[in-house]
């Protein structure tokens, strides 16, 4: 379920009034989602119907978000098909309904793809390149902020809820990855501006062909590769088992390679990004699952998954 802030129509019609995004016609709940609540929206303007996604934000506060549909924006506005939010007379991107901040977005045609071929791995590889190039000159930062620092936070918090091999495993990647991070290589990194989330369920594909990513707040500065290493990491590796699938995952890296070239640093230090990407998400997923936070709607994924894919990045080391 994912409306946790019911929003009258006639306030929802209002905000798209004001922003001249036309008459109201109709507004759903989304079910998919588990962050924020979401609703399609569909406007008529001079005869022509328009479908919207709006978005109230249940955790991010209108301080954050900036950053999140800036970057939405410049990309949109460099031709990476994403969804693009739309401003009022002032310029703003974050709006006010029932008390949250809340975006209006464009909807995306299409749907996930969530037993992906080769093909969509290509084209997932192709527009994560492009979309690092289009952000090399977004003006705003903001750091990743599931990165190294939150991590050697927040390892200790979820340990005491982990039994004592997994304990090792999570201190010994942590101490692995706070050395690979200090090293001159990894600090060289080429960085931007990267999505940090883009799974299966955050991109849309029609007739084969990608239509749009969405979903960008995790996004922050990172290096590029940390960004491919979680689309490997969830593109093209067998979920039941989370072992590595080499003939997605080369046809995602070659894809990327041809629009931007991989330095030779970055193909020497996949195998350690590719543990960091699943490190990453086996901790937010135990501090989802086990911390809670107060008055929290996230709905937490499984963490085993995770373990899983460390421990195969761990014992089956992957070349670029
Ligand atoms: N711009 C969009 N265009 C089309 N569908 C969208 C768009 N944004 C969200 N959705 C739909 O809403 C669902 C939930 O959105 P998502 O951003 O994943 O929510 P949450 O951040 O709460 O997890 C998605 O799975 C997708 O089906
Ligand atoms: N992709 C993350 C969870 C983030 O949730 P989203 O629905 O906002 O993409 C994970 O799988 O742990």
């Amino acid at each position: 379920m994912a409306v946790y802030t019911e929003v009258p129509e006639d306030d929802a019609r209002s905000l798209f009034a004001r922003l001249g995004l036309g008459d109201l016609v109709e507004l759903r709940g989304i079910q998919g989602g588990i962050e924020n609540t979401n609703y399609f929206a569909t406007t008529e303007q001079d005869g022509q119907r328009t479908e919207w996604v709006l978005t109230l934000f249940e955790r991010l506060t209108a301080q954050q978000l900036p950053f999140y549909l800036r970057l939405m924006k410049h990309l949109a506005q460099h031709g990476i098909p994403v969804p693009d939010p739309q401003a009022d007379a002032a310029g703003d991107l974050v709006h006010l309904l029932c008390g949250k901040p809340a975006a209006i977005v464009d909807r995306l045609a299409g749907r996930s793809e969530l037993q992906p071929t080769a093909a969509h791995c290509a084209a997932v590889g192709e527009m994560l390149a492009r979309m690092h190039l289009a952000a090399r000159d977004f003006p705003l930062t903001q750091p990743n902020l599931r990165a190294l620092p939150w991590w050697n936070e927040t390892v200790p918090v979820v340990l005491p809820f982990v039994d004592e091999a997994q304990a090792a495993l999570l201190r010994s990647e942590l101490a692995y990855q706070n050395h690979i991070a200090a090293s001159s290589a990894a600090t060289a990194l080429p960085r931007g501006a990267v999505h940090a989330d883009l799974f299966r369920d955050n991109v849309m594909f029609q007739e084969g062909a990608l239509t749009g990513l969405f979903d960008f707040y995790f996004a922050g500065v990172d290096t590029w590769l940390f960004d491919l290493a979680v689309c490997l990491n969830d593109w093209c590796i067998d979920l039941a088992t989370g072992a590595h699938d080499d003939v997605r995952a080369r046809a995602l890296l070659d894809a990327y390679d041809r629009v931007r070239p991989l330095q030779a640093a970055e193909r020497r230090l996949l195998p350690a990004m590719l543990r960091a990407g699943a490190l990453r998400f086996w901790i937010s997923r135990l501090w989802d699952l086990h911390l809670p936070r107060e008055a929290s709607l996230l709905q937490p994924h499984d963490p085993s998954h995770f373990e899983r894919v460390l421990r195969h990045r761990v014992e089956h080391p992957v070349a670029a």
